[in-house]
């Protein structure tokens, strides 16, 4: 976008690499794979498993550093994996002398944090982190050798605290994508424009009598990153404040939310390399021969279950010790000292990764994909014991997010997939938002992925959000989806007022013609970020006792349960319309002007009804999805019929239900709009 204003501001880099463009990329990954990795695999086993802590000395990470700046293509934008390009047969002999020891439950003894971490003696300067200050390892040796050394190292070790202090606990960053080929054939326009660290999305709406106007929705986050930021810009203002903080006990998650095709993957891959690079950093100096190890694991969760993406896709259990520590059990864990050998890791469970092809995105992440770079040290004087866990940083590229109207051509694995996301993704704002507000209870339980990263929300923790969108029209009722969704995570740091979903329609345009009706008809919208947020166990809508009954009978029956035990229960959820206290406008936002509260009301109904029209549509899917099983199981003496006919009154109804909120909604809005009022959602 011409005049655009750069949101980092000064903090950012703005060198661009060569590896930004994706073409360069494709081709200088093959170069990597052919002339580099494989080589360098088989030339050093050391570089994992065996590394030998500081004790490598100079060399070694001089090497590492090299190494780094070697693969500094990598650390430029994704590339696509070559996954078999290393023999099987050479990766498995070499695999086994990579693993860690104990690989079994490696994470019963990761959650016992260690007791204290010795603050370093030899602490760098602030500069050590920065790479922007090209500081190489002899520019540090020389900074040892200074006569006033332990003066400065006082005055670091005290702004290192309060860079620490100064990390917020979540910080949201958006990430707007450029338009792509695709979007741009189909003449879609770009209606994101980024200012600082606001953003403003120009959606075109029709009025009743179909003129064409224009709604502006502003929003404020911690950051925007255009789509002029490289990956390394994104690093910088993501995950760099962060990597410190893993030595100092904290662990940290930083992770993409964004709809499919916005480029999550594109931003969260180079962020892990990016930063063990860091940690490697620090490591070799800053903490160097204090016995810090680097460890990496890499995961995806599909459908609900864990595999280990390092591993051949090896399938993990999930379970909880005595003290109600997460433990994954089986997930291998790679002890690393280079980039290279974390590149090769995050190439293979790259490759991988469960992915399939939605009408957004060919390439389509179907899983949440969660890259962990453990620290651990030795405990003292027991080399035998194995090595304890001092922080950890995760990487979380989530599935993507998907409306009905992708899913609508899409099978049913998929669009299964798709609800089972939506869960996670409603389960994971749940715990951010508890975590913020400092709650005793974190509600982990919502989803595996929030289950698994539980260890990450407990104690003391960062949370790095990157919201992904995209620029095009065609895409505003998502991207609006998404920046609501950041929106409220960032709403949730206590004392924060940047809540700022300013809905104003500035332009309007009267002279409609200009605007093809087409691309301002209105769609429906079936993403929603609270899917789950209205179904409780109080059901006041929806009688299902007639359908468990016939459940019970049929199970009994003995012919139906291989299929359907388990299924409608799961799948079958319990709607209500009464919104939870947690939905209601905040007191923080009662102070606020009138405006504020009137946007804050509309917002909370819009998002009422669209969660209901949501549920409703995946409530038919399901009783359709139910149906059909049925069909296929249908034997005498099953009565099937007067089953599917109750099935079919509910589909119905729901039907109907659906259309009665749209149309409360439409008049509600249409009231406040009218005489610019509050209105009680009580009784809605
Ligand atoms: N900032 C960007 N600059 C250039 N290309 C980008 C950018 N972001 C994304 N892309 C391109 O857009 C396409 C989709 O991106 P990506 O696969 O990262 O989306 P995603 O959000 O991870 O999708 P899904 O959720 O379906 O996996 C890719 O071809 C990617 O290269």
């Amino acid at each position: 976008m011409s005049g655009r204003q750069r949101s980092v501001a000064a903090a950012v880099h703005h060198q661009r690499q060569l590896s930004d463009n994706p073409l360069d990329m494709s081709s200088s990954n093959g170069r990597w794979l052919q002339s580099t990795g494989l080589q360098h695999f088989q030339s050093s086993a050391n570089d994992y498993g065996y590394y030998a802590g500081g004790q490598g000395g100079g060399g070694q990470a001089a090497r590492g550093y090299q190494n780094a700046q070697r693969g500094n293509e990598f650390f430029g934008e994704p590339t696509t994996p070559q996954y078999g390009a290393r023999p099987t047969n050479q990766r498995k002999n070499n695999d086994e002398s990579e693993f860690s020891p104990g690989l079994l439950d490696l994470h019963s003894f990761d959650t016992e944090l260690l007791p204290e971490i010795p603050v370093s003696n030899q602490l760098d300067g602030p500069s050590l982190f920065n790479p922007s200050q090209g500081q190489s390892f002899d520019d540090f040796e020389a900074y040892n050798k200074q006569p006033n050394r332990s003066r400065v190292l006082a005055e670091n070790l005290a702004a290192e605290k309060e860079r620490m202090n100064a990390v917020a606990k979540i910080k949201v960053v958006v990430r707007k994508r450029p338009l792509n080929k695709k979007e741009s054939t189909k003449n879609e326009e770009d209606i994101v424009d980024t200012h600082a660290n606001c953003l403003t999305v120009h959606e075109t709406k029709l009025k009743v009598d179909l003129t064409a106007y224009v709604e502006k929705h502003e929003f404020v986050f911690d950051a925007v990153l255009d789509e002029e930021v490289s990956n390394d810009e994104v690093y910088r203002e993501t995950v760099e404040p962060v990597v410190p903080l893993i030595f100092q006990r904290i662990k940290a998650t930083c992770f993409a939310y964004g709809q499919t095709g916005s480029g999550k993957t594109y931003t969260m891959k180079p962020l892990p390399l990016k930063a063990s690079r860091d940690i490697l950093r620090l490591m070799h100096h800053t903490y160097r021969n204090q016995g810090f190890q680097l460890f990496v694991s890499f995961f995806e969760i599909y459908g609900g279950k864990l595999y280990d993406l390092l591993s051949e896709r090896k399938k993990l259990c999930m379970r909880e010790d005595g003290k109600q520590q997460v433990c994954i059990v089986g997930l291998q864990e790679y002890r690393v000292s280079d980039t290279d050998a974390i590149m090769e890791l995050i190439e293979r469970g790259s490759a991988t990764r469960s992915t399939g092809t939605t009408g957004a995105n060919e390439e389509s992440s179907r899983s949440h994909a969660i890259l962990q770079l453990a620290i651990k040290k030795s405990v003292e004087g027991n080399q035998s014991k194995p090595p304890r866990l001092v922080g950890k940083l995760s990487f979380i590229d989530l599935a993507g997010s998907e409306r009905g109207a992708d899913t609508t051509d899409n099978d049913k694995q998929t669009r299964l997939e798709g609800a089972e996301i939506n869960k996670s993704l409603l389960a994971l704002k749940e715990c951010i938002r508890a975590l913020d507000n400092d709650q005793g209870h974190i509600p982990f339980r919502g989803s595996k992925l929030t289950e698994v990263l539980r260890d990450s929300f407990m104690g003391n923790s960062r949370t790095v959000m990157i919201s992904c969108i995209s620029p095009s029209s065609g895409s505003c009722e998502h991207t609006l989806n998404t920046l609501r969704y950041a929106d409220r995570v960032k709403s949730l740091s206590k004392g924060n007022a940047s809540k700022k979903d300013v809905s104003s329609s500035t332009m309007n345009l009267r002279e409609s013609t200009k605007i093809p009706l087409s691309s301002a008809l209105p769609t429906p919208s079936n993403f929603d970020d609270d899917v789950n947020e209205m179904w409780t166990e109080e059901n006041d809508e929806f009688d299902a006792s007639d359908y468990e009954q016939d459940k019970q009978m049929w199970k009994k029956n003995g012919k139906l349960e291989p299929s359907y035990n388990g299924m409608a229960q799961e799948r079958i959820p319990k709607p209500t319309i009464q919104m939870k206290s947690r939905d209601m406008p905040r007191p923080d936002m009662k102070k606020s002007n009138s405006d504020d509260n009137l946007n804050a009301l509309l917002q909370e109904e819009e998002d009422l009804v669209n969660a209901h029209r949501k549920q409703v549509e995946d409530t038919m899917n399901i009783v359709k999805e139910e149906m059909n099983l049925l069909v296929e199981a249908d034997q005498p003496g099953n009565q099937l019929d007067g089953y599917i006919s109750r099935l079919n009154t509910i589909l119905s109804q729901k039907a109907a239900g659906i259309l009665q909120l749209q149309n409360r909604l439409a008049h509600f809005q249409k009231r406040l709009r009218e005489h610019n009022v509050l209105v009680s959602t009580t009784g809605y």
